[in-house]
C-alpha cells in the first residue's frame, strides 16, 4: 500500500531483458523518464531459460543504481509470471537481424514468440496495459500478438516507428544545421523496413524563431523526395553494417519517446509517429498494424486526419501496405501450423 501523496507502482515488462536494446531502456525508464518521476513501478524482466543468470547480473546492476521509484523487479523466464498485472509493456525479446537480412527474414522465427505472448497478454495483463512490440518485424509481430489477445482493446497495441521518425527529424536537422527538436512534423507511414514512407510534406523546422515549411527551408524537392527518403529507409541496415550488431542506444531512447508521449501526451500541434492497429484511415486495410502520425491527449492516440495525399504519396503509402499484406499471409500461415 502507498503512503499517502505517493502514487501506487506500476508494473512494466520488458522482454528480451537480457538482450542489448533493454540494456539502453533499463535506466531510462527506472529512472522516471517514460511514466514520470513521481511515478513507482516494478518491474518484470522476461528472457528465455538460458538467459537468467544474466538477468541476475542486470538486477545486480539496478540495485547498484539505487534509484528510489524502483519497488520491486522479478525475473523470469515463464510468461504468465511476467505479463501478471501488467500496465505497460515493452515486447523486445525477438531474434535480430544480421547483415544481409531483410527484416522479413526474421518473420517465421518471431511471429510464434509473438503468438505465445499475446496468448498470455490476454490472459494475465490488465485490459488497460499499453503495448509496444519492438522486436522485427515489428509491425507483423504487433498483429499477430493482438490476433491473439481478443479481450484487450485494439487501441492497446503498437508497433515502433519512431526511431525512424527520429531519424528523419535528425536528416532534416544536420542538413539544415539546426538542433533536432527545431523539426516537428514529419511522418513515418506504414512498415519499420525498407517500404516505409519518410514523409517531411507537413513538417516545419523553427529557423531564427519562425516555423517554416521544411520544403521551403530545404529548398531540394529532388533531395527530399529520393535521398532523405532512402537515407531513413536504409538506417538500420547502415548501422547493422557499421556495427555488426543492430541498433540498440537508439531503438532503447525510441522506445521511452513512444511510451512517454502515449502515457503522458504529445505537445498541443504536433504529432509523433506511431504503427497501430488501423482503422482504415488513409485507405489502408482495417486492422493491419500502419505507422500513422498520431496525437495523445489522456492517455490515448487518435491518428491525425485530413493530410494530403497526393499521387505520389499515394504509391508510396500503397506501397508499404502490400509488403504488410504479404507479411500478414505469411505471418498468419506460421503461427497456425503449430
Ligand atoms: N522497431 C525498431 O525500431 C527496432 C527493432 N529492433 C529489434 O528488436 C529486437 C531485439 O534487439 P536486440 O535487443 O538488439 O537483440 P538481442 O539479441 O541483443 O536481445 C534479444 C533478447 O531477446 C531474448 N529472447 C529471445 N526469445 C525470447 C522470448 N521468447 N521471450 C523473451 N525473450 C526472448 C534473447 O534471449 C535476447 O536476450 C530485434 O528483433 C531487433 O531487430 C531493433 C532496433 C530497432
Ligand atoms: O534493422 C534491423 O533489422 C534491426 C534494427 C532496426 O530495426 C533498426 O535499426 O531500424
Amino acid at each position: 500500500m502507498a503512503t499517502s501523496g505517493q502514487k501506487e507502482p506500476i508494473h512494466v515488462v520488458i522482454t528480451g531483458a537480457a538482450g542489448q536494446i533493454a540494456y539502453s531502456l533499463v535506466y531510462q525508464i527506472c529512472n522516471g523518464e517514460v511514466f514520470g518521476k513521481d511515478q513507482p513501478l516494478i518491474l518484470h524482466l522476461l528472457d528465455i531459460t538460458p538467459m537468467l543468470g544474466v538477468l541476475q547480473g542486470l538486477v545486480m546492476e539496478i540495485d547498484d543504481c539505487s534509484i528510489p521509484l524502483v519497488k520491486g523487479v522479478v525475473t523470469t523466464d515463464n510468461e504468465e509470471q511476467a505479463f501478471k498485472d501488467a500496465d505497460a509493456v515493452f515486447l523486445v525479446g525477438a531474434m535480430p537481424r544480421k547483415e544481409g537480412m531483410e527484416r522479413k527474414d526474421l518473420l517465421t522465427a518471431n511471429v510464434k514468440i509473438f503468438k505465445s505472448q499475446g496468448t498470455a497478454i490476454d490472459k494475465f495483463a490488465k485490459k488497460t496495459v499499453k503495448i509496444l512490440v519492438v522486436g522485427n518485424p515489428a509491425n507483423t509481430n504487433c498483429l499477430i500478438l493482438a490476433h491473439f489477445a481478443p479481450s484487450i482493446p485494439r487501441e492497446n497495441f503498437s508497433c515502433l516507428t519512431r526511431l525512424d521518425h527520429n531519424r528523419a527529424k535528425a536528416q532534416i536537422a544536420s542538413r539544415l544545421k539546426v538542433s533536432p527538436d527545431a523539426v516537428k512534423n514529419v511522418i513515418i507511414w506504414g512498415n519499420h523496413s525498407a517500404t516505409q514512407f519518410p514523409d517531411v510534406r507537413s513538417a516545419t523546422v523553427n529557423v531564427n524563431g519562425t516555423d517554416t515549411p521544411v520544403y521551403d527551408a530545404i529548398k531540394d524537392d529532388q533531395w527530399l523526395k529520393s535521398d532523405f527518403i532512402s537515407i531513413v529507409q536504409k538506417r538500420g541496415a547502415a548501422v547493422i553494417a557499421a556495427r555488426k550488431l543492430s541498433s540498440a542506444m537508439s531503438a532503447a531512447k525510441a522506445s521511452c519517446d513512444h511510451m512517454r508521449d502515449w502515457w503522458q501526451g504529445t505537445k498541443e500541434n504536433e504529432w509523433v509517429s506511431m504503427g497501430v492497429v488501423s482503422d482504415g484511415s488513409y485507405g489502408v486495410e482495417k486492422g493491419l498494424v500502419y505507422s500513422y502520425p498520431v496525437h495523445i491527449k489522456n492517455g490515448r492516440y487518435s491518428i491525425v486526419q485530413g493530410l494530403p495525399v497526393d499521387d505520389w504519396a499515394r504509391e508510396l503509402l500503397d506501397k508499404t501496405q502490400k509488403e504488410l499484406l504479404e507479411e500478414k499471409t505469411d505471418a498468419l500461415k506460421a503461427t497456425s501450423s503449430e
